[in-house]
């Protein structure tokens, strides 16, 4: 279960968000091995929650939200691998709609990301998904597939085994307009189908693929449900802190 915060939460408020987080996971005694529980904080956050999670020894991983795909150098306001790595992160998410839409990240960019997140040994949290034209043309699922494929380009085996793909479509994104649960596994299915055929397919079923777009507490255990969805990438209810623990413990809920 990955939160990405998004552009909310000043340094201060993160680490009190941190601390919720980890006292409501602790106090239901959550296994953490079963249930991986990570925040994607903004940039500025990223050296409290450090601080926190390897100060108090808790059991959550931390990563970042982008990263550049430069190594060093004259490039202003960007961040680097070397960096996100030097500062503990485990993850990078990459190819976020919300980084297509408003900053033009194209898919070959995405894959030059890729490619700098397995420089510094992250593991990134690949995201792709169709609009709301694509969904209404009914071609989401070739439309994922090869923003899949394009995004993997000259990636070794080894590498794709261990990245996470966040299925978001984005007519579901911050709108409340959750995908049923039957769409998030439609797609969910396809794309490890896709890495069958590309890859191998134990290397499909060993990947991790998530499903992100309006998850809550109150949805989350009908769409884990899902024989191919492993687990979710949330948005707005990540930053409850009381929300996003009861996401991640979605096996106590009743409704599978
Ligand atoms: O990265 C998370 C997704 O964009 C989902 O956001 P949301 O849960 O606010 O819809």
């Amino acid at each position: 279960m990955a939160g990405n915060w998004k552009m909310n939460l000043d340094h201060q408020q993160a680490a009190h968000l941190v601390q919720k987080l980890a006292w409501s996971l602790q106090d239901a005694k959550h296994d953490f091995d079963a249930v991986e529980v990570a925040v994607l904080p903004p940039f500025t956050d990223l050296r409290s929650v450090q601080t926190l999670i390897d100060g108090d020894k808790l059991k959550l991983k931390f990563g970042a939200q982008d990263l550049s795909q430069h190594e060093a150098g004259a490039y202003t306001g960007e961040i680097s691998g070397a960096m996100l790595a030097k500062l503990g992160c485990s993850y990078v998410a990459v190819g976020h709609s919300e980084r297509r839409e408003y900053h033009g990240e194209t898919d070959a960019l995405v894959n030059a990301k890729l490619v700098a997140a397995f420089r510094h040994g992250l593991t990134p949290i690949l995201c792709i998904g169709e609009g709301l034209e694509v969904r209404k043309a009914a071609t989401h699922v070739d439309h994922c597939t090869a923003q899949l494929e394009a995004a993997l380009t000259d990636l070794t085996a080894e590498q794709v085994a261990t990245i996470v793909i966040a299925y978001e479509p984005v007519w579901a994104i911050g709108t409340g307009e959750v995908a049923t649960p039957e769409d998030a596994q439609e797609v969910c299915a396809a794309v490890r189908d896709k890495l069958a055929q590309l890859y191998s397919q134990s290397l499909a079923d060993g990947v991790r693929v998530l499903y992100g777009g309006s998850v809550k507490a109150a949805n989350v255990a009908g769409i884990m449900a899902q024989e191919d969805v492993d687990g979710a990438l949330v948005g707005g209810a990540s930053i409850d802190p009381a929300e996003f623990a009861s996401i991640a413990r979605y096996r106590d809920h009743v409704t599978r």
